[in-house]
C-alpha cells in the first residue's frame, strides 16, 4: 500500500484542517500542522508539485519560537513505541525552512563516472543468497522500493542515488523495520546496510507517529529522535553523508558528532537542530555530559557495526549510553543492530538490548562475499615488503593506463603503518597512512588523497577495517594478518563492494599458523581456491586458534545464537545451519559444514593494541 501525497497536497491539506498555527504542548490530539503555505504554493494545483521538504510547513524560525507555544515538533503526547500505520506528515523536521539545505548531491553529478556507479552494480550476484529470519511474526520481504511506503521524498532521494532495487538485506531489513520490530541483522560486507537502517528511521520520523512532544528549542539541549552509533570517526562522518542524502528535502536533520574535531562547530550544528544524530561513542558521552544532547525523546537506536560497537572495548560506554542516559527503555525506543559479523558471544549480550526482536542473517554470519577474489600467499616476515613491491608493480603494469589501482594495505601497528609508508614513498610508490596517532585531519586528509587518486596506496591499521565504503579499491592487502578471522572479513570488504568484484591478497606465515582452520573454511565456503600448505596448516592447527579466533555466529551456521539456547547447545552442536528459522534460497548445505564448535571463546579477543585503533 502507498500513501504517497505530494507536499504540495500535505500543504494544503494541513492548512485547511487546522484553524490556527499553534498546538498546546500538554495536547493529545491528533497531530497537529502549520497553517503556514509558502508565497510560491498558495495558488498550486494540490496534486501537482516536486517532492519537496517537508520542514517547510513549519515556517518559524526556532529562534522565534513562542515558550511552551507550539513547536517544531509538535505531535500529540501518547506512548512511544514507533510501529507501522499512520500517514505522512510534514511537520517532522521543521528547522528553519529559511536555512538553504546543501544540496549533498552536488559532489556526485559534478563526477559522472562515479555517479554512473550505482546503475553498473551487480546486484544480481546477491540474488541467490540465503537468507534466514527467525523470530516471531517476521514481516515479509518485499522486491522492490515501490512496494515500501518510504514516502515521495525518500523515494525521490532513492532515484538521484540511482539505486534501481533494493538489496537483499534492504528487501528483508526494511519492512521488519517499518514494521517497527527491533532487529539484529547480518548481511555481507557492501551490502547495503546502512540505507537499510537509514531509511526506515527517516521515513519514521517523518511519519512522526505518535510521540511525546519534543521539549522546546531555544535551550543549548539537542533531542534528537534517531541515534546511529558507529565506532569510528570517518565511518560516523561517511554515515552521516548518506544519511543527509538519503534525508535531503524530507526536513529531517541529520548531524554528526565525533572525536577528534573541534566541538564547537558540533555544537553549533546540533542547536541549529537535530533529528538524526550519527556519533561515535566518546563524543556522545561527552556531548551528554555538557548536556548539549538528550537522548530521552530517542525513538529509534541503530549500532552500526554492532559487534564491534558491543565488544569487550566498546561495550562499557554503549551500555552507559543505552541504560543510564535517560534513553527510553528497549521496546519503547526501536533498536537495530548491524554488521557483517556476529558472534554468539555478541549476540548474547546484544539481546540485553533488544525487545522481542527478529534475527535476520543475508549470507552466512561472518562470510565473505565471493565476489572477492581470495589469495594467500605463504610470504616470511623478512621477505613482505619486497613481496608487497612485486605485487604493486604487476598490478600497474596490468593496469590500463598505467595507473596504479587503489590499493588498501592492513598492518598491524601504527609504527608499522609509517614505517611501511615511509619505504613505499621512498621506492616511488605514492602512499599515505590512516591509524589512530594520526591527527583527525590528517586522517581525513589521507582518505580524501587516497580516494581521489592522488595517494592510490593507503597503508591502514584496523580503523579503516570497518564500514569504510570507499569506491574504486580494487586491491587489499592484508600485509599483517589480523588475529581474528571476522576482522579479515571486514578488511577485505573493502573491496568488492555493491556487486562489484574485487582482490584480496593476505601475506601468511608461521606467526599466523592460529588463523589458519578458520581462513581456509572461510576460503572454501567462499568458493576460493585453498592453497595446499594452507590446507596442511589448517590440518595441524588447533581448531580456533586456541581461544583467540571465535567464529561468527559459531562454526559457519551463522544462525541466531537464541536457537541454541533453546535447544540447551550454546555450542554449536546442532546443524550448523538455521534449523528451525524461515530461509529462502539455500546454503547448498555440505556436511563438512555440519554442526562443530563456537570456533573459540570470546575470551582471547583482541589484545590492547588493536583496539586503540577505535575510537
Ligand atoms: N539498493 C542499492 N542499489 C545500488 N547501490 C546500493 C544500494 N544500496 C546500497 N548501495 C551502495 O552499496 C554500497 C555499499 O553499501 P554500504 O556501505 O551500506 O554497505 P554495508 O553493507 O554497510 O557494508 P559494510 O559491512 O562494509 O559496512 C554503497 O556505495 C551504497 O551506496
Amino acid at each position: 500500500m502507498n500513501m504517497r501525497t505530494s507536499w504540495a497536497d500535505s500543504v494544503v491539506e494541513s492548512a485547511a484542517e487546522i484553524p490556527s498555527s499553534g498546538t498546546s504542548a500538554s495536547s493529545t490530539a491528533a497531530p497537529s500542522r502549520s497553517s503556514y503555505v509558502p508565497p510560491h504554493l498558495r495558488n498550486r494545483p494540490p496534486t501537482a508539485g516536486p517532492p519537496v521538504p517537508s520542514y517547510a510547513a513549519d515556517a518559524t524560525p526556532r529562534s522565534m519560537a513562542p515558550t511552551g507555544g507550539a513547536s517544531r515538533w509538535g505531535g500529540g503526547g501518547g506512548p512511544a513505541r514507533p510501529g507501522s500505520g499512520g500517514g505522512w506528515n510534514t511537520r517532522s523536521g521543521g528547522y528553519n525552512p529559511r536555512e538553504r539545505e546543501v544540496n549533498p548531491f552536488a559532489a556526485d553529478e559534478s563526477e559522472p563516472s562515479f555517479a554512473e556507479e550505482s546503475t553498473a552494480i551487480n546486484f544480481d550476484a546477491y540474488e541467490d543468497i540465503p537468507v534466514e529470519t527467525s523470530g516471531d511474526n517476521v514481516p515479509p520481504p518485499v522486491n522492490t522500493f515501490a512496494e515500501i511506503d518510504l514516502g515521495d521524498a525518500v523515494n525521490e532521494n532513492i532515484r538521484r542515488c540511482k539505486y534501481v532495487k533494493p538489496t537483499p538485506v534492504q528487501r528483508h531489513a526494511i519492512p521488519i523495520l517499518l514494521g517497527g520490530r527491533d532487529l539484529m541483522a547480518c548481511a555481507q560486507t557492501g551490502s547495503g546496510k546502512t540505507a537499510a537502517f537509514c531509511f526506515p528511521i527517516i521515513s519514521g520520523i517523518m511519519r512522526g507517529e505518535t510521540h511525546q512532544q519534543r521539549p522546546m528549542r531555544g535551550g543549548r539541549t539537542g533531542y534528537p529522535l534517531g541515534l546511529i552509533l558507529s565506532p569510528t570517526r570517518e565511518l560516523s562522518c561517511q554515515i552521516h553523508d548518506e544519511a543527509k542524502k538519503f534525508a535531503y528535502q524530507t526536513g529531517v536533520r541529520v548531524v554528526v558528532a565525533y572525536g577528534g574535531a573541534p566541538i564547537h562547530q558540533q555544537l553549533r550544528e546540533l542547536e541549529r537542530g537535530v533529528d538524526i544524530l550519527v556519533a561515535t561513542p566518546g563524543r556522545l558521552v561527552d556531548l551528554l555530559e555538557r548536556a548539549r544532547v538528550s537522548l530521552k525523546m530517542i525513538r529509534y537506536l541503530a549500532l552500526d557495526e554492532a559487534d564491534r560497537m558491543l565488544d569487550m572495548g566498546f561495550e562499557p560506554q554503549i551500555r552507559r549510553i543505552v541504560e543510564q542516559m535517560e534513553m527510553p527503555i528497549r521496546g519503547v525506543r526501536q533498536t537495530m543492530l548491524f554488521s557483517a559479523t556476529f558472534p554468539k558471544e555478541i549476540q548474547r549480550l546484544a539481546s540485553d538490548f533488544l525487545a522481542n526482536y527478529i534475527f535476520l542473517a543475508v549470507g552466512r554470519v561472518g562470510s565473505s562475499t565471493d565476489l572477492i577474489l581470495q589469495r594467500v600467499e605463504f610470504v616470511h616476515e623478512s621477505d613482505k615488503r619486497s613481496h608487497l613491491m612485486d605485487l604493486l608493480h604487476a598490478q600497474k603494469a596490468n593496469s590500463a593506463q598505467g595507473k596504479q589501482a587503489l590499493t588498501l594495505v592492513f598492518v598491524e601497528t601504527k609504527k608499522g603503518a609509517d614505517s611501511l609508508e615511509y619505504w613505499l614513498c621512498s621506492n616511488g610508490f605514492p602512499a599515505t597512512t590512516i591509524h589512530g596517532d594520526r591527527s583527525q585531519q590528517e586522517r581525513e586528509q589521507a582518505l580524501r588523497s587516497f580516494k581521489s587518486g592522488n595517494t592510490p596506496i593507503l597503508v591502514a591499521t584496523d580503523v579503516a577495517a570497518r564500514g569504510l565504503d570507499i569506491p574504486h579499491v580494487a586491491h587489499v592487502v592484508n600485509f599483517d594478518l589480523p588475529k581474528d578471522i571476522d576482522d579479515y572479513v571486514h578488511r577485505i570488504g573493502r573491496t568488492g563492494r555493491a556487486g562489484n568484484s574485487g582482490l584480496a591478497t593476505a601475506f601468511f606465515n608461521e606467526n599466523n599458523s592460529s588463523l589458519a582452520k578458520l581462513l581456509s573454511e572461510l576460503m572454501q565456503e567462499a568458493n576460493q581456491e585453498v592453497p595446499d600448505w594452507l590446507s596442511r596448516y589448517a590440518a595441524h592447527s588447533s581448531y580456533g586458534g586456541g581461544g583467540r579466533n571465535r567464529r561468527s555466529g559459531g562454526r559457519f551456521g551463522g544462525r541466531d545464537f537464541r536457537k541454541d539456547s533453546r535447544g540447551g547447545g550454546g555450542g554449536g552442536g546442532s546443524s550448523g545451519y538455521y534449523g528451525g528459522g524461515n530461509s529462502s534460497g539455500g546454503y547448498g548445505a555440505s556436511p563438512r559444514y555440519g554442526g562443530g564448535g563456537t570456533g573459540g571463546g570470546y575470551g582471547g579477543w583482541h589484545g590492547p593494541g588493536v583496539t586503540s585503533a577505535w575510537d
